[in-house]
């Protein structure tokens, strides 16, 4: 079975059933559950569930509506998909840059598949595994409360090389973003100068114009799936009372009473599920609260979020994981950075920088609880988060992070980086890849391969799978929050690994650990030994350094050829 029409990758296993409308996998599902003793022993009961699990094979036509379009994120977004489906290139001053996708998992990550019969690792890109959205094809729209087209929201933006933007300009002109609800409780004051591009009217008149919106975008532009994303500014966290927004109706009755704590992104929020959109939150304010959680679920909604995992906060989640899991106790974790686009404007009022300073401090949590050996209940690393705004270095976002670690004896290990990056192009791709995994993850379902008529079931209405590209994992109720990055990762390529069949990575690699020919009688793999020839012990470290020997006399510079 071929994933995609493209693929160079082939599944061949009698668990595989594919026709022209699926790929349908037998799963043998295998977790394990813990009990705990009245003495406090764990009981450790392993469980084999087995199932199918199966993957629409069309790819709807997919339109991305952005909320904030005429942002720094939006506009390149903007860019970044026209110039990579128009292949462009540009010259810099180090020489001529193609249009590219780096930063994203799904367009230029690869995924290990098993290895060859040399005992090598093969890995293919992900977007080959199951049939994805392709980039080139998503259409964009979307509404700014600022009515500046996209080429001049891409000037102002300051992100990409001018050689590039005037290959743009003149197409990303001819889209103006849509009227937007504004409201100046909800983002910083110094905002109100961008604020001439407005939806007039009650918070319910509003609500009814995004509706309004979404429908005239999907009957324009012909597009069949229409996944909203807010990546407009942060707003101050919502109050979250009784009466008011505990319920989906409680929240929908406020909505029509034009309660002020009804934020513009809840507003939008709802609006996409009356549409049956999934929405995304790509910034780091409570939009769901817990009556709009409750509203995605009873509608069947998708809805994700918060806060794109960029930069600092990504290298935060593999950090602490690196420490933590080797028992280096992180004590104090400090994390600066300053920057000078708007974004950092918006941030430098107390409000708007509290809901990012939340969603920034959260992300270690998980991997803190999880070692009891390091850290007492309730005991947590100092951890202080500081974003200042300096207009003059713009996009280029300069973070500098501090890790102070207890290691054996009283020792203490500090780690200090510094990150320098166009703090929107790091953003840009997680957008993309959260609408392509949104996208995806409506077409796969699951269903017990015990009982013959049994229902198929989607994805819970929280679409936890996107966790790897949010700072604040929002998770289906009692569900473990999980913010370390592999773990989140493998999530989501054992996912689609089991989509076409395959299990999930274990790196058990026994076969290159035991003489596994003793054990299966299989042929030995074809890599040729080692002949014990002579060589330097310099090229002999270099032919171990990569794994490799093709059993020649080693050339002098080590590596067999
Ligand atoms: N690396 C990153 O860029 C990064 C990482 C994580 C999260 N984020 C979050 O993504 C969001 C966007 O970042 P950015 O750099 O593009 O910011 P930006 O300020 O350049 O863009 C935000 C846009 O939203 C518009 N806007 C504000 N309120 C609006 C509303 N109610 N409706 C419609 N448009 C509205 C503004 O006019 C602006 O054009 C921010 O919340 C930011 O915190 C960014
Ligand atoms: O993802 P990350 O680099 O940790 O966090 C970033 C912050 O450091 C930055 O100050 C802010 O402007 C961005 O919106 C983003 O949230």
């Amino acid at each position: 079975m071929k994933p995609t029409k493209n693929s160079t990758l082939e599944v061949i296993s009698p668990k595989v059933h594919v026709d022209d409308e699926f790929i349908e996998t037998d799963y043998e599902y295998q977790t394990s559950h813990v009990k705990r003793t009245a003495t406090g022993q764990l009981q450790v009961h392993p469980r084999t569930t087995s199932l199918k699990i199966r993957t629409a094979r069309h790819v709807p036509k997919l339109g991305v509506m952005l909320v904030g379009w005429g942002g720094n994120n939006g506009s390149t977004l903007t860019a970044a998909l026209e110039a990579n489906r128009r292949q462009l290139q540009w010259r810099k001053k180090t020489g001529v840059q193609q249009a590219n996708w780096f930063g994203s998992i799904t367009q230029a990550s690869t995924v290990f598949v098993g290895s060859d019969e040399t005992g090598t690792d093969v890995y293919v890109p992900m977007k080959e595994l199951l049939p994805m959205a392709e980039p080139n094809d998503i259409i964009v729209d979307g509404w700014d409360i600022s009515g500046k087209h996209l080429g001049d929201a891409m000037r102002r933006a300051e992100v990409l090389d001018v050689a590039l933007q005037d290959q743009l300009y003149e197409q990303l002109s001819a889209l103006k973003p849509r009227p937007s609800i504004y409201d100046p409780d909800f983002i910083a004051a110094n905002q109100l100068d961008r604020a001439d591009n407005l939806i007039k009217g009650t918070k319910f008149e509003q609500y009814e114009q995004v509706r309004r919106d979404i429908r005239d975008f999907k009957q324009r532009s012909g597009v069949e799936t229409v996944i909203v994303l807010w990546t407009a500014n942060t707003e101050r966290f919502s109050n979250v009372l009784p009466g008011l927004n505990t319920t989906s109706q409680e929240l929908q009755a406020s909505l029509k009473a034009n309660k002020s704590e009804i934020s513009p992104s809840t507003i939008f929020a709802m609006a996409s599920i009356a549409e049956g959109c999934t929405y995304i939150n790509g910034s780091p304010q409570n939009t769901f609260v817990p009556g709009l959680i409750e509203l995605a679920e009873e509608q069947r909604v998708f809805i994700a979020g918060d806060d794109f995992k960029s930069g600092q906060t990504k290298i935060k989640s593999v950090l602490v994981d690196f420490l933590v899991g080797a028992g280096i106790k992180p004590v104090s974790i400090v994390s600066y950075n300053h920057l000078g686009n708007n974004d950092g404007k918006n941030l430098s009022a107390p409000q708007q920088f509290r809901s990012k300073e939340i969603s920034k401090s959260n992300v270690v949590d998980d991997m803190v609880a999880s070692n009891s050996v390091l850290y007492k209940p309730d005991e947590h690393p100092d951890h202080v988060v500081v974003i200042k705004y300096v207009p003059y270095v713009g996009d280029s976002k300069r973070a500098m992070d501090e890790y102070t670690s207890e290691i054996m004896m009283g020792g203490h290990n500090t780690l200090v980086i510094h990150n320098t990056c166009e703090d929107s192009l790091l953003a840009t791709p997680l957008i993309l890849d959260l609408v392509i995994l949104a996208e995806l993850s409506a077409r796969i379902q699951l269903r017990s391969a015990e009982k013959e008529l049994a229902p198929w079931v989607p994805f819970k209405p929280v679409l936890s799978l996107l966790s790897y590209l949010c700072k604040a994992p929002l998770v289906p109720t009692g569900s473990q929050v999980v913010n370390s990055l592999f773990r989140q990762r493998a999530a989501i390529e054992n996912i689609l690994r089991g989509c076409i069949g395959l299990p999930p990575i274990s790196h058990l690699s026994l076969e290159q650990r035991f003489d596994f020919t003793s054990i299966t009688n299989e042929p030995p793999v074809k890599k040729a030994k080692l002949l014990g020839q002579p060589c330097s012990v310099e090229s002999n470290a270099k032919l171990h350094a990569n794994g490799h020997s093709n059993g020649t006399k080693l050339a002098a510079n080590g590596n067999g050829h």
